[in-house]
């Protein structure tokens, strides 16, 4: 392997800079040139390349969003598009692509593989969507800005005796509302993966109020449904004033944390050593503190794993 190409796609996620970084600096210092593809598939297919050094990726592992830009790129379905980027990749005499992204982005390196593209996946999504592996690079950056949104909401809940809803990311995957409403002590988190029931929630915010409780945070994945409604119809029930926030792209920003910065590291090194060693069509991903690689259809087709225990454990702290 003389030359591998790196791009960001999907959404973007605090820790893919320090990955990039990983993956240049590592290739470099086994004597492979590394060619930086701009905007995700659509920077591929429009051949949007440039050769990254050393110095391409100094002073960003500390900075949020990707050096890369990303896209998402509709027409990378389209087996003809991907059959142009083949040829791209050839003309670049780039032999071996790393893809950072979501499921989204790792289908369309599977189909780049079968096309017989070198390919390796690194998982980059807030989500944490990914079953196969424990984190994703730039969740728990995003669960400590909700969690930051959450204490500054919890203040101005509790001084007006309010029910705060706080809507989070993550359309198929409650991880984000999980994560920060355990660390937050939200008093109700509602997810994706699990039916809530109306009725219950209302009934223990009377009985909260009844009780002197001054604030009740509710987290709402945004998968589950609008949180201004749900305001309004928690409002018309309980009778208790309810106001929701929409958290939005705050959380795919800001400096990754520590977490987000060594996963993106090690994760980043691991997928140019699965590349060196001449296994392709992987993903890079971490068990149990372990970073591994497995098969891409194999981990496209892991089943969710939510973690049930939190969620329990959740509603006896609340
Ligand atoms: N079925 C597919 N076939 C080929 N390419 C795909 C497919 N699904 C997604 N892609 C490519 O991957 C890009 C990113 O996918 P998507 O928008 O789903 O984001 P993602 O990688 O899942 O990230 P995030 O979880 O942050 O949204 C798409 O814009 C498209 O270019
Ligand atoms: O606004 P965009 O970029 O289309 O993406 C929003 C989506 O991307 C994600 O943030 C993942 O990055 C989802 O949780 C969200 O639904």
């Amino acid at each position: 392997m003389k030359c591998i190409g790196v791009l960001t796609s999907g959404g973007d996620a605090p820790g893919m800079n320090p990955a990039v970084r990983a993956v240049v600096r590592t290739a470099l210092s086994k004597g492979i040139k590394v060619m930086g593809i701009n905007r995700g598939y659509s920077g591929l297919i429009n051949g949007d390349i440039e050769e990254l050094t050393r110095t391409s990726v100094s002073d960003i592992i500390h900075k949020g969003g990707t050096i890369l830009k990303t896209a998402r790129c509709q027409e990378f379905k389209q087996e003809e598009v991907r059959k142009k980027a083949v040829n791209i990749l050839k003309v670049f005499g780039i032999d071996g692509l790393v893809v950072i992204g979501g499921d989204g982005s790792f289908q369309g390196a599977k189909l780049l593989s079968d096309l017989g593209v070198a390919t390796v996946g690194l998982p980059g999504t807030i989500d944490n969507d990914l079953a196969y592996t424990d984190y994703t690079i730039g969740f728990y950056t995003a669960v400590n800005t909700v969690l930051d949104a959450l204490n500054k909401i919890r203040d101005t809940s509790s001084s007006h005796e309010r029910v705060s809803i706080i809507e989070v990311m993550g359309r198929h995957c409650g991880d984000i509302a999980l994560y920060a409403g355990i660390a937050g002590g939200a008093e109700q988190i509602i997810v994706p993966e699990k039916d809530y029931k109306l009725d219950e929630i209302c009934k223990s915010i009377i009985e909260g109020k009844n009780s002197g409780k001054t604030h009740n945070i509710i987290i709402l994945a945004e998968g589950v449904g609008g949180a201004n409604e749900l305001a309004k119809e928690i409002e018309d029930i309980t009778g208790v004033v309810s106001r929701a926030t929409i958290l939005g792209h705050i959380q795919r920003g800001g400096s990754p944390v520590t977490f987000d910065r060594i996963l993106g590291a090690r994760l980043g090194a691991h997928a140019i050593d699965t590349l060196i060693e001449g296994r392709t069509a992987r993903v890079v991903g971490i068990k149990n503190n372990k970073v591994f690689d497995m098969d891409i259809n194999e981990a496209l087709q892991a089943k969710s794993d939510f973690d049930e225990d939190l969620y329990e454990l959740a509603k006896i702290l609340r």
